[in-house]
């Protein structure tokens, strides 16, 4: 039963009231009233009717012309269309991220009482369903041992199963529930997968009151990276095809449960001392649709691992984008060296034309690739894998003839490359426990190693500093863009890690975690030998060795930066790689060509979501595109030393931000910049949500209006 009311006065407006409404006006002191909540209704009212006891929705006159009263049947329309709305928002969540999203408030609200953090269960309770957390004083935190653009890894003992494990602490935005559903999606992936070949989750620890989360894994001594980095080491035939086996086991396995990793590259091959492969990092993982009605983004998988048609923008794509990552593996595990190190998306797509051939007319024709237009070369080039690597034995250039082929659909699957002559034809694969145990090697290892290198290299700079009167040698120089010198701490990459795991002896660390008693401390502050040994392999780019092709996709930079030439161009991102890369070559041999800038700028695609970056782009752009291939073609062997060859002693970095920092910090910098990105992004995809609900909202509004109108 509905009665008219009035904010400001007793109203009777027959024209609003149906005839089984009772129309006479009504006292304000006649309902309770309660503002709504939402800055777009200002003008609405909730009230409760004391005499009807019913809910009720008061407008206020003064805005809509005439008082309105809304009976608790719109009261209930309102809440029916919130409800709505809500349960679209959460089945939105799930779609996203099948099985990583919400779960019902009961369970949710068990989650918390079980220990997890409202942010987490709110958004990822279906991701860690079933899971009590585990507290961070139950480990002794160790070092670190590896740092990845989203996280830092470190080693750790369970103190309570008392065994060592690695901790993964994720970087993400506990206050954003799309950061927080992208780190649930790998925690999802992760415990849908149970393989010998793929590294298994053990845990989380977190707190109800804590805003991080570290992911608890079994502890691997190496990945593949690290090792093959490590002086010395070579691969047998047998030892790669047992590599490989894992590698395509794990993968399978990966497959048959709809996930596409989408990052397989040598660093996220993590090998334990008994030589098992697994394969980690699943921040980039997917669930693979086979039906292909979701587009997919185009921006995965680190440079030198991509396949053309991700390179070519395709959004529709399988497993076949990893089986071609696997193929430059088993290329790179034989030679010694990455077989497609391109410094530009550019460049690596005209790497690999000539390499493995331009497509066909029909490949283009059929994948109708978004950058197609662009990136078609004018002439056809033939393939020739077989002439490049006819060292490689048959069985093993079989096999790397069918994962690197252009056309996606020729590169089969991982259950196919199993069975093919590389595993059955002599020599076998060998058994992993009959690898030879190596120290533990890592990624970082050969980091630091390049870093310490790096350091001698400034040292050499600064002795020429130090002849035209620069005074200090222990702190890096940086400058301000307009030249001022300024000093900034001697940095070393894991320092404040460091100082926070070894610099105290009290029981716990700040974060919650036990720390190591004294003297392990002490032994692990000593330098490790493996960091430092032969300093002079640092600018080495050998095997499985990281360097531009290593930046994931969706963390390439498209900055303004400016690196003396013997800076170690391995560990920038490729864009800003290029760029340096370009901006040297600029002061080398003139001006830019501007079409190809446009062409390259288009082609980085959503980075132009990040305009405050982009912004500060436009002094320096990409330079390689198809028609410099008849230069670099030509000569590559002498054009790319005078792109990246060590040349004398310039030791400062121009960078486009406010700092100009120098080369010892340039990697941190990079990757707070990549983090910068991240962010952007996320609050890109926060607003576009936030917009989305404001149209939620209004469609509400407008429903409203129309039910008013109507009533
Ligand atoms: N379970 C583990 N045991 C030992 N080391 C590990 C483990 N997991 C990761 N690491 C080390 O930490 C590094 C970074 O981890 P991971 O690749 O998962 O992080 P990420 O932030 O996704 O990195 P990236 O930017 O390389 O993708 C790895 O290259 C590896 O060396």
């Amino acid at each position: 039963m509905g009665c008219m009311y009035s904010k400001s006065s007793a109203v009777d407006d027959s024209r609003e009231s149906p005839k089984d409404r009772v129309s006479s006006s009504r006292r304000l002191s006649e309902v309770k009233t309660s503002r709504l909540d939402s800055s777009r209704r200002e003008n609405g009212f909730r009230a409760r009717d004391k005499v009807g006891d019913v809910n009720v929705m008061l407008i206020d006159k003064k805005v809509n012309g005439s008082a309105r009263l809304y009976d608790d049947q719109i009261e209930k329309k309102i809440d029916h269309l919130q409800k709505q709305r809500r349960e679209r928002a959460e089945a939105a969540v799930v779609a996203d991220y099948p099985g990583a999203g919400r779960v019902l408030k009961a369970v949710e609200g068990e989650q918390v009482a079980a220990g997890w953090p409202v942010w987490l269960s709110a958004v990822a309770g279906e991701a860690i369903k079933g899971w009590l957390p585990r507290r961070a004083d139950t480990f002794e935190k160790l070092d670190k041992i590896g740092q990845g653009t989203y996280s830092s890894v470190y080693r750790a003992r369970d103190v309570i199963n008392n065994k060592i494990v690695a901790l993964k602490r994720v970087r993400f935005d506990n206050l954003d529930s799309e950061s927080v559903k992208f780190m649930a999606r790998e925690i999802h992936i992760l415990r849908m997968l149970d393989h010998p070949n793929v590294i298994k989750l053990e845990g989380l620890i977190t707190s109800r009151m804590s805003c991080s989360l570290y992911l608890v894994f079994e502890y691997m001594e190496h990945d593949l990276t690290g090792l093959a980095s490590r002086p010395g080491i070579k691969f047998s035939e047998p030892q790669i095809k047992c590599y490989m086996k894992q590698l395509l086991s794990g993968l399978d396995h990966c497959h048959k449960h709809g996930i596409l990793h989408r990052d397989i590259k040598g660093s996220n091959l993590l090998i334990d001392n008994n030589g098992i492969l697994k394969i980690a990092d699943f921040g980039l993982a997917s669930v693979f649709d086979p039906h292909q009605t979701a587009p997919l983004t185009s921006r995965v998988v680190t440079l030198w691992y991509r396949p053309p048609e991700l390179l070519l923008g395709a959004s529709r794509y399988g497993v076949e984008v990893d089986l071609w990552s696997t193929g430059c593996i088993l290329g790179e595990l034989y030679t010694g060296k990455p077989i497609l190190p391109g410094k530009t998306e550019v460049e690596q797509l005209h790497k690999i034309f000539k390499l493995c051939g331009s497509p066909s007319d029909d490949y283009w024709r059929r994948l109708h690739l978004p950058h197609a237009a662009v990136f078609k070369p004018p002439q056809p080039y033939r393939r020739c894998v077989a002439d490049t690597f006819k060292e490689l034995p048959p069985a093993a250039l079989g096999l790397l003839e069918t994962l690197i082929s252009v056309d996606p659909s020729q590169r089969g699957t991982a259950a196919f490359a199993l069975r093919s002559e590389f595993f059955t034809a002599s020599p076998l694969p060998c058994d992993p426990s009959s690898l030879p145990k190596y120290p533990p090697s890592k990624e970082i290892d050969m980091k630091l190693r390049e870093e310490e290198a790096r350091r001698h290299g400034a040292a050499r700079g600064k002795n020429e500093l130090e002849k035209k009167g620069t005074k200090d040698s222990r702190s890096n120089t940086a400058y301000y863009p307009n030249g001022e010198k300024i000093q900034v701490k001697q940095g070393h990459s894991n320092s404040s890690s460091r100082s926070e795991i070894f610099g105290s002896h009290q029981e716990k660390t700040v974060s919650g975690f036990l720390v190591a008693p004294p003297k392990q401390a002490r032994v692990s502050k000593e330098p490790r030998k493996d960091y430092v040994e032969q300093p002079d392999r640092a600018s080495y780019s050998g095997p499985l060795v990281p360097g531009p092709g290593y930046s994931k996709a969706g963390k390439e930079l498209d900055h303004s930066v400016t690196v003396s030439r013997n800076t170690n161009l391995s560990t920038l991102s490729s864009l800003v790689a290029s760029r340096t890369a370009l901006a040297r070559d600029k002061q080398k041999s003139g001006p830019l060509v501007s079409d190809l800038v446009n062409q390259a700028n288009r082609f980085s695609g959503p980075i132009r979501e990040m305009e405050p970056v982009r912004k500060q782009d436009r002094r320096s752009h990409v330079r390689m595109d198809f028609d410099s291939r008849s230069r670099e073609d030509g000569n590559s062997s002498t054009k790319e030393p005078a792109l990246y060859g060590c040349g004398a002693g310039q030791n400062k970095i121009y960078v486009s931000g406010p700092l100009l920092v120098s080369s010892n910090n340039v990697d941190q910098m990079l990757k707070e910049h990549d983090r910068r990105i991240q962010e952007y992004a996320r609050r890109a995809r926060h607003d576009k949500a936030r917009v989305g609900k404001d149209h939620a909202q209004a469609a509400v509004d407008s429903k409203l209006v129309s039910v008013r109108g109507s009533g």
